[in-house]
């Protein structure tokens, strides 16, 4: 189970791309109302990865953050939380204005944008919202905004939601393709037990994530705020490896734990990944995703993508073959109908019928709007045989 000291400093030293997830008890100080230190605190320091403080590396962070049902409790002087999901969800709407506010105040006070940005299971089971969701939050982090996440409480019932951001946080890493999930709670991280029931509990430093072994030393939540305990930090950690992001868990309130994080320190317990980005990505397509049609490229186009690591154009692409929508899984063809590639389509069929041949100035006058210059984006796609 153990690694050497420097693969564990490594994986969170060469992370450029992060997802950041802290619990409802440590952000709104179980309960007590948001806590305005700490969220100042976690955003100094989102604001110092964003502009590389921490060692010089610039990187990109996304922050899930859990807390409204329990500021908007507080704000609604409600001092236990109602059994019915209605009030929960109305709940969740006020607290989720303070939230954001908060956020938003801090890293500007650090000289860093912010966006809210709200997501539901079925946006991310959708593959025109999954594919909008990941171009929006991509988007934003190009632009070096730290967008901030949280359940979409408002038009989800128990049913179909994530009922605990350690879930959504997975999800997250897993639509941007993190390379690592950090998952801030009110524990130094994973214990063979629970260490509020156990003294006799454990530390874990590191271990593989996915490993079954550590599903049985997780136990649910250990405050009357928190929701999903540590079992599904453990379940979020195996899902966010299945896009080849490793995940921490560590203590929220560790002095700069997320930048002595990236200078490869040794806080809190690491799950180490299991597979490489580009393996998982490959393994997505293949596991996951029907095709759902194909494009014709020609040569020159076949070269990009075989050889320079290229997006695809339409203006290569020489015919167009079955129904698709956008966000479907399509296979790329040279002329001799060898499949080069697999990909989420920018375009529906219709759409990319017209654009064949096409550069993409005339894009705009053909669809009536304009959007991505790419067919297929190279960060949506991967190589076959390759
Ligand atoms: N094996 C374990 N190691 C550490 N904490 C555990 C373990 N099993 C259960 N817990 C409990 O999980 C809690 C953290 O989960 P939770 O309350 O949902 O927090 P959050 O709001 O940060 O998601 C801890 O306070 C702890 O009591
Ligand atoms: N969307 C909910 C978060 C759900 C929840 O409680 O998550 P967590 O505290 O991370 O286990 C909220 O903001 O209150």
């Amino acid at each position: 189970m153990n690694m050497n000291a420097n693969q564990v400093s490594d994986v969170l030293r060469h992370a450029r791309r992060l997802v950041v997830k802290v619990g409802s008890s440590l952000v709104t100080n179980e309960g007590r109302g948001l806590d305005e230190v700490a969220i100042g605190e976690w955003s100094r320091q989102l604001a110092a990865l964003v502009r590389g403080g921490a060692d010089g590396v610039p990187r990109e962070v996304i922050m899930v953050s859990s807390g409204a049902i329990a500021e908007g409790m507080k704000r609604l002087g409600w001092t236990s939380r109602p059994k019915e999901i209605h009030e929960l969800q109305a709940a969740a709407a006020v607290g989720q204005m303070g939230l954001a506010q908060m956020y938003e105040t801090k890293l500007r006070e650090n000289g860093i944008g912010s966006a809210q940005v709200l997501l539901t299971h079925a946006d991310l089971a959708d593959r025109e919202r999954y594919l909008n969701a990941r171009s929006t939050l991509l988007t934003l982090l190009g632009l070096g905004v730290v967008p901030v996440i949280n359940e979409n409480d408002t038009v989800v019932n128990d049913e179909i939601k994530f009922g605990d951001n350690d879930t959504l946080g997975a999800l997250v890493a897993n639509l941007v393709e993190a390379d690592a999930l950090v998952i801030l709670t009110d524990q130094k991280g994973l214990y063979t037990a629970d260490p509020r029931r156990d003294p006799a509990a454990q530390f874990v430093h590191e271990a593989k994530a996915g490993d079954p072994a550590l599903e049985a030393m997780a136990g649910g939540a250990g405050s009357s705020i928190g929701r999903g305990g540590m079992i599904t930090k453990i379940l979020a950690a195996k899902r966010a490896a299945g896009s080849g992001a490793s995940t921490v868990i560590a203590w929220g309130r560790e002095p700069d734990v997320l930048l002595r994080l990236v200078q490869g320190q040794s806080i809190g317990t690491l799950l180490v990944a299991q597979t490489a980005k580009t393996q998982a990505r490959k393994q997505w397509m293949a596991d996951h995703l029907q095709l759902r049609g194909a494009v014709v490229v020609d040569d020159g186009a076949a070269t990009k993508l075989r050889h320079e690591g290229k997006s695809l154009l339409p203006i290569g692409m020489t015919a167009v073959e079955g129904e698709f929508a956008r966000g479907d899984v399509i296979a790329v063809r040279d002329a001799s109908g060898a499949e080069i590639a697999r990909g989420l389509a920018n375009y529906a069929s219709a759409e990319a019928r017209l654009l064949c041949r096409k550069p993409s100035l005339e894009f705009e006058p053909l669809l009536g709007y304009a959007a991505e210059p790419e067919m297929v984006h190279r960060d949506n796609l991967v190589l076959m045989g390759g």
